[in-house]
């Protein structure tokens, strides 16, 4: 595909979101809940952060999108997780799994291992959470939350975990590498301080989850223009900001206001494979 028609089809995504705003049904972690709704919520979208195992027959046939993202999972949590992903996947609806610092447990390796069998539509992480969920390291090589490795560095086990589960797999870091085991596309969008923020990750992989409720036959470009889109926020935001407090509020305002000519100009996608 043309750069060209990628930038299109970024400011195409953004403006579906804006108009249909997708319901989205957020099982996050605590650290993430404030700054995911707000990211959705300022994409145009609609957030709801419904977790309860007990609503999840009630409430997730009318959702448009789900996220799941395990970073600060119990053994209480899990059976909503499953349930709301089970339920989705059986409606038809796609869902993104976050497996946030996968590697730190084995029983966090174990439930993110029993989420991809539920077959989401997305699996987003950063390059050590990929690389330790698809059975390229062993536990232990983590810091957590925040990776230890290079994206780019995870561009082989990315196109593995694709293949193995079925879903398009997202790697965030400098580049952000979108894949479905076949074409390997790279994101160049972001700034190095949306690291120092927490949860940019997890509001990156919410914001997935509300692209793929306006076109959900297309995975990899709505995860691609989802990415895209939360970069140029944040390079916006970064003119504006002193620090990582400030650029939490300018990333925000810049999500908000972006329009046609900023996303056309600032774009920056290539193939990598
Ligand atoms: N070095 C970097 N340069 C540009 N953007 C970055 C960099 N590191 C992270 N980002 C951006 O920050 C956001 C969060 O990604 P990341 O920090 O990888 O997630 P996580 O918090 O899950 O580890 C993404 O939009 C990503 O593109
Ligand atoms: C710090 C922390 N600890 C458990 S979850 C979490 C937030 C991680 O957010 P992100 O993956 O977006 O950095
Ligand atoms: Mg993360």
């Amino acid at each position: 595909m043309e750069s060209k028609e990628w930038s299109s089809g970024v400011w195409t995504h953004l403006t579906a979101v804006r108009r249909q705003s997708p319901l989205v049904q957020c099982i996050t972690n605590f650290v993430s809940m404030d700054l995911v709704a707000n990211t959705l919520l300022s994409a145009g979208a609609s957030p709801a952060m419904v977790h309860s195992v007990a609503e999840v027959p009630d409430f997730t046939p009318h959702i448009h999108a789900l996220f799941v993202n395990v970073g600060t999972l119990t053994p209480d949590w899990l059976p909503s997780m499953k349930a709301a992903a089970e339920l989705a996947a059986q409606l038809g609806k796609p869902w993104v799994l976050d497996p946030a610092a996968v590697s730190c447990s084995g029983f966090r390796l174990k439930a993110c291992l029993e989420l991809v069998e539920i077959k989401p539509s997305v699996i987003k992480g950063n390059g050590s959470e990929i690389i330790a969920l698809s059975g390229s390291a062993s536990q232990g090589q983590t810091k957590g939350a925040d990776s230890s490795h290079e994206s780019t560095e995870a561009i082989e086990a990315a196109k593995s975990l694709a293949l193995s589960s079925g879903a398009v797999v997202a790697v965030s870091g400098a580049v952000d590498i979108v894949t479905d085991g076949k074409r390997v596309i790279g994101v160049h969008n972001g700034t190095k301080m949306m690291q120092r923020i927490t949860a940019t990750g997890c509001s990156l992989a919410g914001l997935v989850a509300a692209f793929l409720a306006v076109d959900p036959l297309q995975p990899l470009e709505a995860t691609v223009s989802a990415m895209s889109v939360f970069g140029i926020a944040g390079e916006l935001g970064e003119e504006l900001a002193n620090g990582p407090a400030s650029l939490r509020m300018h990333l925000i305002d810049s999500l908000y206001g972006l329009d046609e000519t900023t996303v056309l100009s600032r774009v920056k996608i290539t193939r990598l494979g």
